[in-house]
């Protein structure tokens, strides 16, 4: 049968994967909302109380848009903590009193209306509602976050999409992506008689990355290892592109990788437009939203009068005295709303057509905008952080002929939430305290067993972690990819271990950044032990250091969940503050200083103590920091146990992205003897610490003075 081709299976077990995805994130969502008051939820971030509607007007596509501020009988002004964010699905209810019971809460909650929140400010949030017309509910209200089936939906439909084609409706591109073809490539002669550089600093790694994916006619992998210029090589890639009279998309797994390249595109003066709700955009980029451009071109001033007499219309509601003059109004305001939205399209489309770059996350490529556009090529930036059947929508969209993935395989892939049945190591979600939740919800691989990656595949464990950048690696090898080489980052003495331990030895620092040293800080810092250190080891072994494990704040203990355990290491937080301090007081600035740790439980702890002491200093999970950098970067391991456990440090990607954040100074504070332990990466680092860095033994009597 020809559904039934090798590629029609893939797409059911990524199908099926998903599946299971999306309920591990719907019943963790549905036991926290379940089984806790409202006040509980708001701690934890799910919810958001004592609210009341401050308006009600028409957004993008016609959208309701509801601003909920403070109910002013509760109080006036910010409103509390929350972790609502930009994108989060929620719905809007009456709040159910402290004491109601489930039952008449789930009747409350059918009444509720759901949306996206759209705006976060300090005293408002503002939510686009899903469905039109709907009667907001009156009174005390309250946001609760919902498990984003959104994203799952369009997977799943992009998966479907795959499995029911028939082979005979597989592109070359497909194909190649399946190893039923071998990717092919201009000749060099094709590419270079008419190439000239844009950027005349790029160095010879990324000129030969950009030959090689202008050169190629399906797919060309971009591996960029930390601070190479990864997003500076595709910036060129897609010039040339352009100067070849070629369209391009180019997508990424979030905003703000989409947004990055925005910003760098807008100097060269190209036209281009960015797919993507405003309030989700960087302002710096807005000037480039398909929506602000609709709004502003000449165009568009139909299009906004229409609008505004659907938000008097809207209003106007209110004041009606029945149903009938009720259902008179949502009748002129759904003529209104159609006429509007084939106005909008038109602007819309034009716009569009004109662009020669479109930019939207990958999600985003799979909505109605881009159903009729054409593109030569999409370009995927950190493709390593995106699932598998994510780039499959603008793939399968656009129905490309061409794809460049840029990203690194070993550094973190994307989080997974129903990994329980696949990691080799029990998972346990951490304390939630930064809002997001780091601790082993990513599978902790077998260190030791890595082929290609640091991911051992077989043939048959077909995982979501498993990326399409990871999957073409294993199916062409190394011949599908350029590596860049040269690094822009990290002070020689900090790329050294990656470089040889996961980059076979190929990474080279820049001259411009090889011996610079937190002493050489333009602001005048003084010469101490620690500012002229790029590697620093406060090791902690033999001493009084154990680890602890956390309960969560509402008394569920080792279960997975959003305020599971997580571990903790009191005295080596106290080696951290030692070392901040010495740092500060040497001069460095606390906002050039970041604190990571993989645990949430630590991460927590550390704020407490340094966040007040030191105001700037930046504190995040390893995971949290991917993608960024610092001037000096101090690591707090927290394992230290008698049996040698290290749970989810063994994951090599992680402590990569951990020791190659920061740029001058890299600080480690950890128990060799735990740690070394743990595989033989992790040996072997210890090793290498132990012979190249700066090692130090705390004292614990200094080091817990005035803690
Ligand atoms: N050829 C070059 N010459 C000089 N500086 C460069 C060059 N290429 C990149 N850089 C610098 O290196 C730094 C990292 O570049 P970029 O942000 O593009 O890297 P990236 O690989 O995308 O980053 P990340 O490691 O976070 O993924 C930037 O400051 C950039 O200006």
């Amino acid at each position: 049968m020809a559904r039934g081709s090798d590629i029609s299976a893939f797409a059911s077990s990524q199908l099926l994967l998903l599946d299971a995805e999306l309920q591990a994130e719907l019943t963790e969502t549905q036991l926290l909302t379940s089984s806790h008051a409202p006040a509980i939820l708001q701690r934890a971030g799910l919810a958001l109380l004592n609210l009341t509607l401050s308006s009600q007007r028409t957004g993008f596509g016609g959208k309701s848009l509801l601003e909920l501020s403070l109910d002013p009988a509760v109080g006036v002004g910010d409103l509390p903590e929350h972790g609502l964010r930009v994108g989060d699905i929620c719905a809007v209810a009456e709040q159910p009193k402290g004491a109601e019971r489930k039952k008449e809460r789930a009747s409350i909650e059918k009444r509720a209306v759901e949306g996206v929140v759209t705006k976060v400010q300090k005293q408002a949030v503002t939510v686009a509602l899903d469905k039109e017309e709907v009667e907001v509910p009156n009174g005390k209200l309250w946001l609760i976050k919902l498990a984003n089936d959104v994203t799952y939906k369009r997977l799943s439909q992009t998966m479907s999409k795959l499995e029911k084609m028939q082979p005979s409706e597989h592109s070359i591109l497909t194909q190649v992506l399946f190893g039923k073809s071998s990717p092919t490539s201009l000749s060099d002669a094709e590419i270079q008689k008419d190439l000239e550089w844009h950027d005349k600093t790029m160095n010879d790694s990324q000129k030969e990355a950009v030959r090689f994916a202008l050169a190629s006619r399906d797919v060309a992998l971009i591996h960029g290892p930390p601070g190479t210029g990864k997003t500076h090589t595709l910036i060129e890639l897609i010039l040339q592109f352009l100067d070849r009279g070629q369209r391009a998309l180019v997508c990424g797994p979030s905003n703000i990788s989409v947004d990055n390249i925005v910003e760098r595109l807008t100097s060269h003066k190209v036209s281009m437009v960015r797919l993507g709700h405003p309030a989700r955009l960087l302002p710096s980029v807005l000037d480039h939203s398909l929506d602000v451009l609709s709004k502003t071109s000449d165009a568009a001033s139909i299009v906004t009068d229409i609008r505004a007499e659907m938000d008097v219309k809207q209003s106007s509601i209110r004041k009606t005295r029945n149903g009938r003059e009720r259902r008179a109004i949502y009748g002129e305001l759904k003529e209104l709303r159609k006429e509007y939205r084939q106005r909008e399209g038109r602007v819309v489309s034009d716009l569009l057509k004109q662009s020669r770059v479109v930019l939207s996350t990958l999600h985003g490529a799979g909505g109605f905008h881009l159903r009729d556009e054409k593109f030569d090529v999409v370009i995927i930036d950190e493709a390593s952080q995106a699932l598998e059947a994510q780039c499959w929508i603008p793939v399968l969209a656009t129905g490309t002929s061409k794809l460049v993935l840029a990203g690194d395989h070993l550094q973190l892939p994307p989080t997974i939430k129903s990994l329980n049945s696949q990691a080799s190591t029990p998972i346990k979600v951490a304390d939630g305290s930064n809002g997001t939740n780091n601790d082993m919800s990513r599978s902790s691989v077998d260190d030791d067993s890595a082929t290609v990656g640091q991911k051992k595949i077989k043939d048959d464990d077909a995982t979501l972690e498993t990326t399409l950048f990871d999957r073409l690696l294993k199916l062409h090898g190394s011949s599908i990819k350029r590596m860049l080489t040269i690094q822009y980052r990290m002070h020689e003495k900090i790329m050294a271990f990656p470089s040889v331990a996961l980059y076979e030895k190929k990474l080279i620092a820049a001259d411009s950044v090889k011996d610079r040293l937190l002493k050489d800080l333009p602001y005048g810092v003084h010469d101490t032990d620690d500012t002229r250190e790029p590697l620093v080891f406060w090791d902690t072994q033999g001493g009084d250091y154990p680890e602890k494990t956390e309960e969560d704040d509402i008394g569920v203990k080792g279960r997975s969940g959003l305020l599971a355990e997580s571990k903790v290491n009191e005295n080596e937080a106290a080696v951290v503050r030692l070392h901040v301090q010495r740092l500060v007081e040497g001069g460095t600035k606390p906002e050039d200083i970041a604190v990571v740790t993989p645990y949430n439980g630590q991460l927590a702890l550390l704020s407490g103590l340094l966040k007040d002491r030191f105001p700037g200093l930046e504190l995040g999970s390893v995971d949290g920091f991917q993608g960024r950098e610092k001037e000096a970067v101090i690591v707090s391991l927290v394992r230290s146990n008698s049996d040698r456990e290290v749970g989810f440090l063994s994951e090599k990607r992680r402590l990569n992205v951990a020791m190659t954040r920061p740029k001058r100074h890299l600080c480690v504070v950890g128990d060799s003897e735990t740690v070394g332990k743990g595989s033989k990466f992790l040996r072997s680092w210890m090793q290498h610490l132990e012979e190249h860095a700066d090692l130090r033994y705390p004292d614990q009597a200094e080091v817990l003075e005035d803690v």
